[in-house]
């Protein structure tokens, strides 16, 4: 039977496409490189832990709205997922004593941060509430591809006021609307830290619609935990694919996309293996799809322009603990952000990130002990061209330098650990296939918002992008739309 759309990957992205595609009948295959679904959002298995690889802060599995776009993509394929409420989203512990909970409650988190700025107190409120505004225009509108011009017309002349407002927000970044109502510059640096700590750029370079869902959809949807682990989203996504229809294979590493008379038309594999379909969509990042998938020759003007336009983040040190329940004082909240020196904020080994998924769902490590998943930035330059001892070395380094630091928020940490496993670029590059590690693209300068995000379909005839090299870039709520996009472009384009 003809294939009516092939994928290669199944990250968020990848199996959004696949699974809204198979609802509306279309023949789909995913072929995933790994032995598993989810990519960035997968998990492994150690001595009775079930540590999540990368994705730990969940947003999108909301109940109300349009926004909760993991929610509805579960769904539409009769698959759901039991969500478990996070009551704070982040703890911070920042430089001068700036330690304050993102609170679920939106008017106790702007009490806390109030609390540390009282002069601001208008400023901090007339900010959140215009991120807020931007959040209520999507969050009243059906969330689809922003390349259907029937599709606009129909939610511009439903939502007249909505898109106007989400027009006016496309070219805005966040710092530049702070900055209008806030002065105070270690309030402006929180707001730094607030973008950065999932755009991995300050707030002047992060999109104000981005701004706008992180900063409200924590406190309307919430930032909720998938029961058993974060992995689950994807197996879940998996299970409805097949329900409908579709198949996906894994250890099916795709080397080459097939391209006559300038369309693409199939795949081959490594193995040798060749598929062909009627439209090919590519949930490897940009770098991967236009630079080893297809002859360099073939890279399209615009996306050189685009490679003019953003870069690629950095990586992460990861390290995967298993600790002793008694390393977390009480009260201990699932995530963390710590810095001891502003101008860290951006640096290698800077920032430090913290997931405890155990506190919201224990059954992911052995009874009376808890998972920390620690992570900081690090590029994939520094890992190079070293010996397996070298490497052994700097990463045994790295990670206890990390743990040093810890012992801040978790004192005893040293003591109390019982499992460890470090990640490195190379792991995250070898593993989810994304180069150099990547944890997505970011612009190399400030761009206009969200301007210059390309949608899903590509120069090549046939052949689409979709995931966090799309619009609107990181996050596994963002990689869903942006799946939803490019199965309704699709499923237009095949008259579906
Ligand atoms: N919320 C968090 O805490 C957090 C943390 C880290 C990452 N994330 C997010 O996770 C998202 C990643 O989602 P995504 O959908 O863009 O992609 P992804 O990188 O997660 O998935 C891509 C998939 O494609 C597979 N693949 C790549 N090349 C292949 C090939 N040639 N052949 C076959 N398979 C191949 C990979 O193995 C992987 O499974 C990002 O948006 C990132 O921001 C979130
Ligand atoms: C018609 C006319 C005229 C017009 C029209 C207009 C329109 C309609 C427009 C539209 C638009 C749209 C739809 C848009 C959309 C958007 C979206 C969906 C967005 C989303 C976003 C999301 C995001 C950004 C998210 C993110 C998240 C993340 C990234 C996260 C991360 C995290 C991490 C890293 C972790 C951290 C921490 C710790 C651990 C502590």
């Amino acid at each position: 039977m003809t294939i009516d759309a092939i994928v290669i990957g199944s990250g968020i992205g990848g199996l959004v496409t696949a699974t809204q595609l198979a609802a509306k009948k279309a023949k789909v295959l995913v072929l995933e490189r790994y032995l598993i679904p989810g990519g960035s959002a997968g998990y492994f298995e150690r001595q009775g832990y079930r540590f999540d690889v990368g994705a730990s802060m969940i947003f999108g599995l909301g109940q109300r709205g349009t926004t909760n776009l993991l929610t509805r993509a579960l769904s539409a394929v009769n698959v759901s997922q039991e969500a478990i409420a996070d009551p704070v989203q982040i703890h911070y512990h920042l430089p001068q004593g700036l330690d304050l909970k993102v609170d679920r409650v939106y008017e106790k988190f702007l009490q806390n941060l109030t609390a540390h700025f009282r002069h601001e107190e208008r400023g901090i409120r007339r900010f959140y509430d215009e991120c807020q505004k931007v959040f209520n225009c999507l969050n009243n509108i059906d969330l689809l591809s922003l390349e259907e011009p029937r599709y606009l017309l129909r939610v511009f002349f439903q939502h007249p006021l909505a898109c106007l407002g989400l027009v006016k927000y496309l070219p805005q970044n966040a710092g530049d609307i702070a900055r209008r109502y806030i002065k105070d510059p270690q309030l402006l640096k929180f707001i730094d830290m607030e973008c950065y700590c999932w755009s991995v750029v300050p707030a002047d370079m992060t999109p104000m619609i981005n701004a706008g869902m992180v900063f409200s959809d924590r406190h309307y949807g919430g930032v909720n935990y998938p029961k058993g682990g974060v992995g689950q989203i994807a197996q879940k996504l998996v299970e409805g694919l097949e329900k409908a229809g579709g198949e996906i294979h894994y250890q099916a590493r795709v080397t080459k996309i097939l391209i006559e008379q300038g369309r693409a038309v199939g795949v081959q594999l490594a193995n040798g293996k060749v598929y062909r379909g009627k439209r090919i969509v590519s949930n490897a990042t940009r770098w991967d799809t236009f630079q080893q998938l297809l002859p360099v020759e073939r890279i399209p003007h615009n996306e050189k322009k685009w490679q003019q336009n953003y870069q690629k983040s950095p990586s992460f040190l990861s390290l995967h603990m298993g600790v002793k329940q008694s390393v977390l004082p009480e009260g201990t909240e699932c995530h963390h952000i710590l810095l001891e020196d502003w101008e860290k904020m951006m640096a290698v080994e800077g920032t430090i990130f913290v997931s405890i998924p155990t506190l919201l769902d224990p059954d992911l490590a052995p009874s009376g002990y808890h998972i920390i998943h620690a992570f900081t930035p690090h590029w994939i330059n520094d890992w190079q061209g070293l010996s397996q001892d070298e490497y052994e070395a700097k990463k045994e380094k790295a990670a206890w330098a990390i743990i040093d630091r810890l012992e801040k928020i978790f004192p005893g940490l040293d003591a109390g650990l019982d499992y460890l496993e470090v990640g490195t670029p190379r792991t995250h590059r070898r593993f989810l296939g994304r180069e150099d590690g990547t944890y997505g693209p970011i612009p190399r300068r400030k761009l206009r918002g969200l301007l210059k995000m390309p949608f899903n379909r590509t120069a090549i005839p046939g052949l689409y992008c979709v995931g966090d090299s799309t619009f609107p870039g990181q996050g596994l709520n963002a990689v869903a739309f942006s799946g939803f996009a490019c199965a309704h472009r699709i499923a237009v384009d095949l008259g579906l």
